[in-house]
């Protein structure tokens, strides 16, 4: 018989047609879905004691039945079963409601369980059901399912028993035994037992931990056979720099690296060096100095006789990459050139030339980069900015334009180790935990929109020192172009305030790319003192003088979004200022914008933004590939998800730890072909 746990779900009793349908709505496809579809929350049949139970409370209460049940008629067919039951000294009334056929389960004498709501008033209980009596086996906990209209709870769960009847022996064990051993699981079997029919709350424990371990497990080894097929199926590139050449290049920068940057250098030119696939996250808090560690690796590209490329997400920051990287590169000879939508056909066509005859060393640009006509001579590194504003597949086509070249994700979003995990748990992840020396932290206020016109002398104190100044326009959610006429009023507000004394400028996303240009380079000439702006400038733009950033609308923006914007100041050596203008009308708004005036730790709040909104949130789930756990919580089951990476990374080194069956268990789990073979070595 070839019926399997694996099988679908319609080879149970009584399920076909619209019932078939409505568990595949749920998700429930196989026997084993169904076997773990488990229960959102259970209801807790406990017996209580009269004396700590509460007026409307949900209880359990335990009973002599005094007299024989009778059964009252009222309105239209409807009717009630009322009987008195005696709890040591107190006695009660129990009201059922249009259930005479219970009449049955009721006899004077014999003890009875019941579930029902409290009425304290009235010291009565309205009887929900009977859980225990002569007939009926009791129990503690009653699971509770999240189901449709098509489908009924006790529908589900005698589904569920009936699955778990016939297939329990088959409910597969992933973990290998010495993990369980070592981190006291009970077996997953055990564990989908206990989840659906717990009868204590110690039991229900135990499996909530097993499933949870299971769930990080499987992905993360999931994440490790990716890889490894990844590193196996595809060698990569040595980039065999002189090291002499790169010290030498360090040597001149304009500042000593930070011991964070060294690090991070080290481990970068290490993955070059080596003929694997690089494929690393660098994370950065804003103004930790990413964009020189990514000029390091590239030089070293350079030098091994290869070509790199940077992509970023905006215009602005691919001008701003170029202007910098260019001042670096061209005493040493190497050539640089600037891709955009914006270039012009002419200097396009000459570039495109260069990459493919290999004159050209270095590209920097925005998506026109991953256009089909780009193609390279010796592409041997690509690294992207802000990578998670691109898709998987604009990340792939990059890459896949070279012969499989090493590649560096660079982000300033600083990502949650729970979400670094869990996403790109696939990557090596090199951290800039330190910012550059004689940074002195930003000052944060909370005001409200009224308060604003006195931003605007706080502004001036500042602008009187020689400083400059952001300020960020309230958002409209339906409309871009609402957004722009907010900018133009403000801006067109603080010209008239500033004027004859300072130059305000105005940036917003409908402008053309050259207006922006010219309108950055006016920034960060200095010949623009205040710039009132829509979000573009969110990420990574570094104008060291500006000392003051004003946010309206702060509650509307999350955590991590807020520290981004806060980050385009404090880049240099003054005391700077950030302003959060904002009226929140719920407390976690208000709590928001406390955090921010608390702390500068960018790692820190977003861990509380993913707190605070979920991980849904901060990227966007579906793009963001975090997976969907049942169970599991990457934020509270964080010790469980180390553990679980841990243990992943050394299994998948030691494949005898796997027996037939967990081994097949697992490339079930991981959705791997039977004809793909699980790379171990
Ligand atoms: N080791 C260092 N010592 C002093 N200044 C540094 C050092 N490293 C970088 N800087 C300077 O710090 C500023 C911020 O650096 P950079 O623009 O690379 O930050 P980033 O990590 O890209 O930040 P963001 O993500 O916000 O763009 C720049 O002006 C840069 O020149």
């Amino acid at each position: 018989m070839d019926e399997s746990i694996y099988s679908s779900v319609s080879i149970l009793k009584g399920v076909a047609g619209k019932r078939l349908e409505a568990l595949n709505q749920l998700g429930i496809y196989t026997v084993l879905d169904l076997l773990s579809y488990y229960p959102f929350r259970y209801e807790d049949l406990q017996v209580k004691d009269l004396s700590d139970i509460t007026d409307q409370e949900k209880v359990t209460l335990k009973g002599v039945v005094i007299a024989d049940p009778v059964i009252n008629s009222f309105g239209y067919r409807k009717t009630r079963l009322i009987f008195r039951i005696a709890i040591e000294q107190d006695v009660i009334m129990v009201t059922f409601f249009n259930q005479p056929y219970l009449k049955g389960q009721v006899k004077a004498g014999e003890e009875i369980t019941i579930y029902g709501r409290w009425d304290s008033k009235r010291s009565s209980l309205a009887g929900m059901k009977i859980i225990g009596s002569k007939t009926a086996e009791q129990k503690e906990f009653e699971a509770v399912y999240s189901v449709s209209k098509s489908i009924q709870q006790k529908t589900l769960f005698n589904l569920v028993t009936q699955a778990y009847e016939l297939f329990a022996d088959q409910i597969p064990e992933i973990i290998p035994v010495s993990l369980k051993e070592k981190y006291r699981l009970i077996s997953h079997k055990e564990a989908v037992y206990a989840m659906h029919f717990p009868t204590d709350e110690e039991q229900s424990k135990q499996a909530r931990r097993q499933i949870i371990f299971e769930e990080l497990f499987t992905f993360q080894m999931k994440l490790q056979v990716l890889r490894r097929q990844e590193k196996s199926v595809k060698q990569g590139i040595e980039i065999a720099y002189h090291v002499a050449h790169l010290r030498t290049f360090i040597a001149s920068l304009p500042f000593e690296l930070t011991a964070a940057q060294k690090r991070v250098v080290n481990e970068i030119c290490a993955d070059l060096k080596s003929p694997y696939h690089m494929q690393r996250l660098l994370q950065g808090d804003v103004g930790s100095g990413k964009t020189i560690v990514a000029a390091i690796a590239l030089f070293a590209t350079v030098d091994a006789g290869f070509q790199g490329a940077l992509m970023v997400p905006t215009e602005i920051l691919a001008e701003q990459h170029m202007e910098s990287l260019d001042q670096l590169f061209d005493p040493l000879q190497v050539k640089v050139a600037l891709l955009t939508g914006s270039t012009k056909p002419k200097l396009r066509k000459e570039i495109l030339e260069q990459l493919a005859n290999g004159s050209l060393d270095v590209v920097i640009g925005t998506h026109a980069l991953i256009q089909e006509d780009v193609q390279f001579k010796q592409l041997g590194l690509v690294i992207t900015d802000e990578q998670h504003r691109f898709g998987v597949e604009q990340r792939k086509i990059l890459r896949n334009k070279g012969n499989n070249p090493d590649v560096l994700f660079m982000t300033a979003t600083p990502i949650p180790r729970t979400l670094a995990i869990t996403v790109f748990g696939e990557m090596d992840v090199s951290i800039i935990d330190e910012l550059p020396a004689g940074r002195i932290p930003i000052e944060t206020t909370w005001i409200r929109p009224k308060m604003f016109e006195s931003t605007l002398e706080f502004i001036e104190s500042e602008l009187v020192k020689g400083a400059q100044a952001y300020v960020i326009c309230p958002l409209i959610e339906e409309s871009e172009s609402l957004d722009v006429k907010n900018a133009v009023d403000i801006y067109e507000k603080l010209a008239t305030y500033y004027e004859g004394r300072y130059q305000v400028g105005l940036l917003h996303g409908k402008m053309k790319a050259a207006e922006k240009d010219t309108i950055m380079q006016q920034f960060k000439e200095n010949q623009v003192q205040v710039l009132v702006s829509t979000t573009v400038i969110e990420v990574g733009v570094n104008v060291p003088n500006a000392t003051t950033m004003v946010i309206y609308d702060a509650d509307r923006f999350g955590l991590s979004q807020l520290h981004q914007l806060r980050g385009r100041v404090g880049r240099g050596s003054k005391k700077s200022y950030c302003i959060l203008v904002a009226n929140p009308k719920t407390e976690i708004g208000q709590e928001r914008m406390k955090i921010m005036t608390e702390t500068t730790d960018g790692f820190l709040l977003s861990e509380k933004d993913l707190e605070l909104r979920g991980s849904g949130d901060l990227f966007g789930r579906k793009q963001s590939g975090v997976p969907d756990f049942k169970v599991a919580d990457i934020v509270t089951d964080f010790g469980a998800l180390e553990a679980a990476r841990n243990e992943a990374q050394q299994l998948i080194k030691q494949p005898a730890f796997f027996t037939d069956a967990t081994y097949h268990a697992l490339r079930m789990a991981v959705g791997i072909e039977d004809t793909e073979k699980l790379s171990f070595d």
